[in-house]
């Protein structure tokens, strides 16, 4: 049998149980220390991080009220140290143990004890212990990889009237638990914006979750969104618990709201009126906080009239509502969103300071920005990887030239080159509807911004 990759520490003046002790804990656990002086404790805590602490509660001759036991178990519960502690004593008073419980140990065992009964006692607080500092691993790992996809979204530039304005309306906003939706084109900044809402709220230590309403298969939305028991379809092989619940405390982002069907929709509403959901299999209605902000580049109120989508989910959805202008709308923050990405590229590529010169950022400002800034960001990455001096050309936004010939030269019949083609004029044929082009093409919505980004679109 192998061992339990565990540290125990015992620490008893009496040679007799500490020896005992180690042996019986030795055939189960890789590591197990024994110590007699207590005062050693603090040398302890500092060489290892230990599991479990067994710890006695007299040590000096006669003594039985169990203080000196309480004075250790304190120091080690002050102690950045994260083991549970198991206090074991020869005299079992009631009072004693509960405060020792209060006091953060874990169980309290009297001597003698049984050896069956004390492997399973150590045995669970290893477990608590391992799962604690699972935990803890978890929760800064999930700090670290919100802040780093934050980062990405933290530096919303603008300064045309409409973004002024817009900065405005997330500063209230985000000091309250109220419903957002943020409508614009694909690109627009919208899930920038919903960040700057989260990072601005009291929810800023919790999780922000995303999720692309568009790209979840209508048949897994339940499980997707709300969870799952174990069993309850075949694919369901363990319970899991859904975007909702994940987002627990935090703020949950719907994104591509206007694709959900009439039937999900149903479903979302009775979720975001009764704050509780209920996994697939199962019947407990599980309550949870999130703040909800969704955000869609269809014109919701027109799908209202046709009927598409339900005016009661609207009114949930919208009680503040942000409208982000398309780029070609607000060309005054081309200058500022170009020297920006100019400047991050310059640094991801290791290139020299690279210069914009006026009449290119004018060209840039004429554009039509079919995908808004996430094209914009793109065409400057592009650039500075193309530029050969110190200075880009209106020949390095290449899109400038071709603006006017969607003509498909096919020199050789190269799918390619075909497919190339027929992204670039769904995306047209949609006016940047990144979803609508994806259904017409047949793909994800995942799968056409991947195509995009490899052909450069
Ligand atoms: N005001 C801004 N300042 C700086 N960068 C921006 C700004 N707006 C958008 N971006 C950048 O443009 C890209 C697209 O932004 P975002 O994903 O927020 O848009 P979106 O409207 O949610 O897009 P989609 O509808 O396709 O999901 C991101 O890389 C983001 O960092």
């Amino acid at each position: 049998m192998s061992k339990i990759p565990g540290k125990v520490l015992i620490i008893d003046d009496d040679q007799y149980v500490a020896i005992s002790l180690k042996m019986l804990l030795e055939e189960h656990f890789k590591t197990v220390i024994t110590e007699k002086n207590p005062k050693k404790i603090p040398f302890l805590l500092n060489q290892s991080n230990y599991d479990v602490i067994i710890l006695d509660m007299n040590f000096q001759q006669g003594a039985t009220s169990g203080e000196e036991g309480l004075k250790w178990l304190r120091t080690i519960k002050q102690s950045p140290n994260t083991a549970n502690v198991i206090l074991i004593t020869a005299y079992g008073d009631v009072r004693v143990a509960v405060q020792a419980i209060k006091e953060g140990a874990l169980d309290f065992v009297t001597k003698p004890w049984q050896n069956e009964k004390l492997l399973a006692t150590v045995i669970a607080a290893y477990k608590l212990s391992h799962e604690k500092k699972r935990v803890e691993q978890l929760e800064s790992q999930q700090k670290i990889i919100t802040s780093s996809i934050d980062h990405q979204f933290s530096n919303i530039i603008g300064q045309s009237e409409a973004m002024v304005s817009v900065f405005k309306t997330i500063q209230k906003v985000a000091q309250t638990n109220a419903n957002v939706l943020i409508l614009g084109e694909n690109g627009t900044g919208k899930e920038m914006v919903a960040r700057a809402i989260h990072r601005q709220s009291d929810r800023h230590q919790e999780i922000f979750i995303g999720v692309d309403m568009g790209a979840i298969a209508e048949n897994l939305f339940e499980s997707e969104l709300f969870g799952h028991k174990k069993g309850a379809f075949t694919d369901a092989k363990e319970d899991r618990i859904g975007r909702f619940e994940a987002a627990n405390r935090g703020t949950l982002f719907l994104d591509e709201i206007g694709n959900l069907s009439l039937n999900l929709q149903a479903k979302l509403l009775s979720v975001l009126q009764s704050q509780v959901v209920t996994k697939v299999g199962s019947n407990e209605a599980i309550p949870v906080d999130a703040r909800v902000i969704c955000a869609t580049n269809s014109n919701i109120y027109k799908m209202v009239k046709s009927q598409t989508f339900r005016e009661d989910l609207l009114y949930r959805i919208n009680t503040v509502e942000i409208t982000l202008p398309p780029l070609r709308e607000r060309v005054d923050d081309i200058p500022l969103l170009s020297a920006h990405f100019l400047d991050n590229y310059c640094k991801k590529y290791q290139k020299p300071k690279l210069k914009i010169p006026g009449h290119v950022v004018k060209r840039l400002q004429r554009y039509r920005w079919p995908g808004n800034i996430r094209e914009l960001q793109h065409a400057l990455e592009r650039a500075v990887i193309m530029c050969e001096g110190d200075t880009l050309q209106a020949e390095d936004f290449t899109f400038l030239d071709k603006e006017s010939d969607e003509e498909l030269k096919v020199e050789h019949y190269n799918l390619d080159n075909l497919e190339a083609w027929a992204i670039k004029n769904a995306i047209k044929k949609h006016h940047g509807n990144i979803s609508h082009a994806a259904q017409e093409l047949g793909l994800s919505r995942g799968a056409l911004y991947r195509r995009m980004e490899k052909y450069d679109l």
